[in-house]
């Protein structure tokens, strides 16, 4: 960044991720963002704009501004501070991608701020190694579906644009932290189950590009990896996969660690799938989700765009 005057965004869209059997290696960006607008200051500082971002520090302690230091430092730079504005649609510790979502940002904020110009490969290999696994992070560099392989040495993601088919959320008011979901996973799998898992995995890949949703719905249900042991901590799952069926939507999984259930319909069914879910569940947030096929965006916003931000 050049000019005291100028002001950046950075747009970075929530991930859903697993889709069911694609355990640490699926993941799909969905239309709710976390969004700073940034611009030089004498000092770090962080002004939240949403309810879920007051609870984080303001100062350079906080989570977004340690990812960018960091980043920046693995190219020899220093960044200079900056007084940030941050918003964000995403609900914390939901299954959403809240934390992948802020590492993004952070890696975001060092490119922008640190003249990096890192590719998006570059952007994702950096996310995958602070979250640790490549789905929720590449889904919300790249945009689309995401499958992906990360280890210590390399990270391998394809990318691709998803449309014609309807996402429905329904997103419970408590928390259930990534590690604690994690926690409940076994150490090893039998043979067995691997297979099966494995095989569920690469037929609801092979039913995405073929556009054969009522089999991606069916492999979304077919997981080995992960949600048979995650089922005691969301006993939802299992009655929203029934009406979703009963309904006529495709499919349903837990997204990412849980505890939002995510369903896939057709555009014909939405509304109906919609309306029964927010009938057995008034308590929880239900609602569709458009899908973000753009990934993480910035910009530097002109006079004009500037004079349209009501918190300046
Ligand atoms: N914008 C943010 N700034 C700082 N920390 C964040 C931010 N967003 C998420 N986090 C951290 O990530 C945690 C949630 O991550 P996680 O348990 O992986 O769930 P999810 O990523 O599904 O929302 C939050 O409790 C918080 O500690
Ligand atoms: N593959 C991870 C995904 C965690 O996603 P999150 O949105 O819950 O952080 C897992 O299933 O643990």
């Amino acid at each position: 960044m050049s000019a005291e005057s100028e002001m950046f965004l950075i747009r970075v869209p929530a991930s859903t991720a697993n889709l069911g059997p694609g355990f640490d290696s699926i993941g799909l960006a969905l239309g709710l963002y976390l969004e700073i607008h940034g611009s030089s200051s004498d000092h770090w500082e962080i002004i939240p704009l949403s309810e879920e971002m007051s609870v984080f520090p303001r100062d350079e302690r906080n989570y977004i501004i340690q990812i960018a230091k960091k980043t920046a430092a693995a190219y020899g730079k220093e960044l200079s501070p900056c007084r940030l504005f941050v918003s964000s649609e995403i609900p914390l510790a939901r299954g959403l991608g809240s934390s992948a979502s802020a590492i993004v940002a952070g890696i975001e904020l060092a490119n922008i701020v640190g003249e990096l110009q890192l590719t998006d490969d570059e952007k994702n290999r950096h996310a995958s190694l602070f979250e640790g696994h490549p789905d929720n992070a590449g889904a919300s560099v790249y945009g689309g579906l995401v499958v992906g392989l990360h280890t210590q040495q390399k990270t391998d993601v394809v990318s691709f644009p998803i449309e014609g088919v309807k996402v429905i959320a329904v997103i419970p008011d408590f928390e259930l932290l990534t590690e604690d979901s994690r926690n409940v996973l076994p150490a090893s799998l039998p043979y067995k189950d691997a297979i099966a898992g494995s095989a569920a995995a690469n037929v609801f890949l092979a039913g995405v590009m073929t556009k054969d949703w009522k089999l991606v719905g069916e492999m979304m249900q077919s997981d080995r990896f992960h949600q048979p042991y995650r089922a005691e901590l969301v006993p939802h799952l299992a009655h929203i996969e029934e009406v979703v069926l009963q309904e006529g939507g495709f499919g349903t999984a837990l997204s990412g660690a849980g505890p939002t259930v995510l369903s896939l319909t057709s555009k014909e069914n939405s509304a109906a799938v919609l309306t029964a879910l927010k009938l057995e569940f008034p308590e929880y947030v239900v609602k569709e989700l458009e899908i973000d096929n753009d990934g993480s965006h910035t910009a530097i916003l002109s006079e004009q765009e500037k004079k349209g931000l009501e918190f300046l």
